[in-house]
């Protein structure tokens, strides 16, 4: 997976060329948990924040054994960055309106004048910039045929924040904090220590015990703060899991937001198991090791969906035109394609996981019974873990009928 891109970008941080030792990840990060406990955070002291390896994400772990229903952290209301008092009480809709004031809110935390500025603040700010395929440099968008390869409609997340709100996404230090909302933000709450946590839809092991979505007063989070448990045993040494998208509050994410939705948000290709949704050929399915604790065994598909010959033969074109964009771009470097090596790296990764989901999808269709029903199904045949929430039909908003 993706996790070096995370520690490569950090050393490509020139914004603060004065950076000292003082402000490597592990001094910030102490620095942060020393503020947090100071200011009334609560922080299971079995965890401890690191990178165990240069090639997988800093994230948590248990550093001693952990058991189900034991509280991770508790985050009081006033450390958590979010939208000004008078947005947040306009209402906590999806409207952008919430985002607009996270990202203001991280905009300050991160320009804040160095006595100003919280631990969270210079740890965000010390972030990888510009990581994922929306704020990829234009050079990057162009020479990799951006919207070609990609996932669909990444430009729109960027193209969002221009429209909704009122902040010069040509600043850099807006810009980053724009990527950094949409990367480690829970709705319009971007809570300290929490935003450490990794996603891995084969080894979840915590929830959030309050929705922040969902808008009762007294609202529990500002009463008790952002609080986090574990929901099963944990080792010592075993990494801290949440899911991004098949969580207790994703019911936005549930359904549609798979591999390529989560690459293009979050800027890494899953590990297995993942999701794909080819809304073209109407194909849908999870890809996942056979034995799901063997992940160098066998590899199955499960289609959500029973898969068309029509769908299949289309999943097929789309396969032969990436391969004919990898016999264009492959022999060449990062540095003749003008691009960075990063942009590089991720996006042969993301082109990677695709060819693979691709490969195995066409060719394990070959042991189903094919049917061209989900041709005679509306815009909605991809529905299958939850329930269409009326009110939000056109952007596909799902419900889980059962809670996760
Ligand atoms: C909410 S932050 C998680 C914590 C982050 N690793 C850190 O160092 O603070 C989200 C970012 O973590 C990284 N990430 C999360 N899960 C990952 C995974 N399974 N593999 C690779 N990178 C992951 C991605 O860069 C993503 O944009």
């Amino acid at each position: 997976i993706t996790s070096n891109v995370c520690s490569d970008f950090a050393a490509d941080d020139n914004d603060d060329s004065s950076r000292s030792a003082e402000q490597d990840d592990d001094v910030l990060t102490a620095q942060l948990i020393d503020w947090l406990l100071d200011n009334g955070a609560y922080i299971n002291d079995k965890l401890a924040i690191k990178q165990v390896d240069p090639s997988v994400p800093r994230g948590i772990y248990a550093i001693e054994d952990m058991e189900a229903g034991e509280t991770v952290c508790k985050i009081p209301w006033k450390l958590i960055l979010k939208p000004s008092a008078e947005d947040l009480a306009k209402g906590r809709e999806r409207d952008g309106l919430s985002d607009c004031g996270t990202i203001e809110a991280v905009f300050h935390a991160i320009t804040a004048e160095n006595d100003d500025m919280t631990p969270y603040g210079r740890l965000l700010r010390h972030q990888p910039k510009a990581y994922t395929a929306p704020f990829w440099s234009q050079k990057a968008q162009q020479t990799t045929e951006f919207d070609e390869l990609p996932p669909h409609g990444v430009d729109e997340l960027i193209d969002e924040v221009k429209s909704k709100c009122n902040v010069d996404m040509d600043d850099k230090m807006y810009r980053h904090a724009a990527m950094l909302v949409k990367t480690r933000a829970d709705y319009h709450v971007m809570v300290p220590f929490y935003d450490m946590m990794n996603h891995h839809n084969g080894l979840t092991n915590v929830a959030h015990v309050y929705n922040p979505f969902y808008y009762i007063k007294p609202d529990p989070i500002e009463q008790t703060g952002y609080e986090i448990v574990t929901t099963k045993p944990i080792k010592a040494s075993e990494q801290l899991y949440l899911s991004y998208n098949h969580c207790k509050i994703c019911s936005d994410y549930l359904d549609w937001f798979g591999t390529p939705e989560m690459f293009a948000h979050f800027g890494f290709v899953e590990p297995l198991p993942q999701r794909w949704l080819f809304d073209f050929a109407r194909v849908k399915f999870d890809l996942d090791y056979k034995d799901g604790n063997d992940t160098t065994g066998e590899i199955v598909v499960n289609f959500l969906v029973p898969p068309s010959e029509k769908g299949i033969a289309s999943l097929q074109e789309e396969l032969t035109r990436l391969e004919s964009f990898s016999s264009m771009h492959q022999n060449m470097d990062y540095e003749s394609a003008g691009i960075s090596s990063n942009e590089w790296q991720s996006l042969w990764q993301y082109y990677n996981a695709l060819h693979d989901a691709l490969t195995y999808a066409i060719e394990l269709s070959k042991r189903e019974i094919l049917t061209e029903d989900v041709w005679k199904l509306d815009d909605n045949w991809w529905v299958q873990d939850g329930t269409l929430s009326a009110a939000d039909v056109d952007e596909h908003l799902v419900q889980p009928t059962t809670s996760k």
